[in-house]
C-alpha cells in the first residue's frame, strides 16, 4: 500500500469502502490509513445523520462496524465535554476533527499500571504525568495506541461544540480509565449512543473521576 498510489476520497461513503479494504487483510498499514483519513475532508452533509448530541457527555454514535475488523464512530462533543484520560484496549486509534475544535493531551502510563493493590499509604496518591497537549483543528488526524500513551480529549470551547470522527481497529467494547489525581486505573465498558443513525436502548456507563454511575435511558 503506497499512499503516492492511494484513490481519492471524495466522500465518507468513499472513505469507509477504502477502509474495508485496507482492513481486509490482518496488517495494519498506519501511515496508509492516516492518509486516506486526512484525504477526507469534511463536510457535514455526510455526517450530519449520525450527529447525535447529549447535553451531559460526549456522545459516540457508531457508523460502520466494519465486518468486526474495525468500528468507525461519530464523537460529537458538547461545550466543555471532556474524556476521562484512558487507555485504547490494545487497538489502533485515528481520529480526525470534522467541526469544531478539541485539545488532545497526553499522559504518560502509571509506572506500575494504575494497580492500587501493591501501594503504601503514602503511594495512594500519585498525579498523572501530562507528556504533550495539542490542538486539533478541522480536517487534522492523529494517530495513539497503548504504546504511545494515554491521552484524555477535551472541549476547550465553552460555548461551541465538536465533533469528531474515530476509527478503532480492532474494535473493543470496554478500555480502562485512569484518575488524574491517584493514576488509579479502572475498567470500563463503552457504549454507544447510536448506531447507524438510530439511538439505541443503552446502559450508558459514565465514568467521572473516582465513581461510575450507571444510566439507563
Ligand atoms: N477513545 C474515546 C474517545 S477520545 O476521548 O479519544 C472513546 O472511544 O470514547
Ligand atoms: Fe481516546
Amino acid at each position: 500500500m503506497d499512499v503516492t498510489k492511494a484513490p481519492q476520497i471524495a466522500s465518507l461513503d468513499d472513505l469507509i469502502r477504502e477502509l474495508y479494504t485496507v482492513f481486509d487483510g490482518d496488517e495494519v498499514n498506519v501511515e496508509y490509513v492516516h492518509h486516506l483519513m486526512s484525504s477526507y475532508k469534511s463536510n457535514p452533509l455526510d455526517w450530519k445523520k449520525y450527529a447525535k448530541s447529549d447535553r451531559y457527555r460526549y456522545t459516540r454514535n457508531l457508523i460502520d462496524a466494519g465486518n468486526d475488523k474495525f468500528n468507525l464512530m461519530l464523537l460529537c462533543w458538547g461545550a466543555s465535554h471532556t474524556s476521562t484520560i484512558h487507555d485504547h484496549a490494545d487497538a489502533h486509534c485515528f481520529m480526525k476533527q470534522l467541526a469544531g475544535s478539541l485539545h488532545e493531551v497526553r499522559f504518560e502510563w502509571p509506572a506500575d499500571g494504575g494497580d492500587m493493590s501493591a501501594r503504601t499509604e503514602e503511594e495512594q496518591s500519585r498525579l498523572m504525568v501530562e507528556t504533550d497537549r495539542s490542538t486539533m483543528k478541522v480536517n487534522d488526524v492523529c494517530y495513539i495506541n497503548d504504546t504511545l500513551g494515554l491521552h484524555r480529549v477535551e472541549n476547550a470551547s465553552h460555548s461551541e461544540g465538536a465533533v469528531s470522527l474515530h476509527l478503532y481497529c480492532p474494535p473493543f467494547s470496554s478500555c480502562s480509565m485512569f484518575d488524574e489525581r491517584s493514576s488509579k486505573r479502572t475498567k470500563c465498558p463503552i457504549t454507544f449512543w447510536s448506531k447507524f443513525g438510530e439511538r439505541v436502548d443503552c446502559i450508558c456507563y459514565w465514568y467521572y473521576g473516582s465513581q461510575t454511575s450507571r444510566n439507563t435511558y
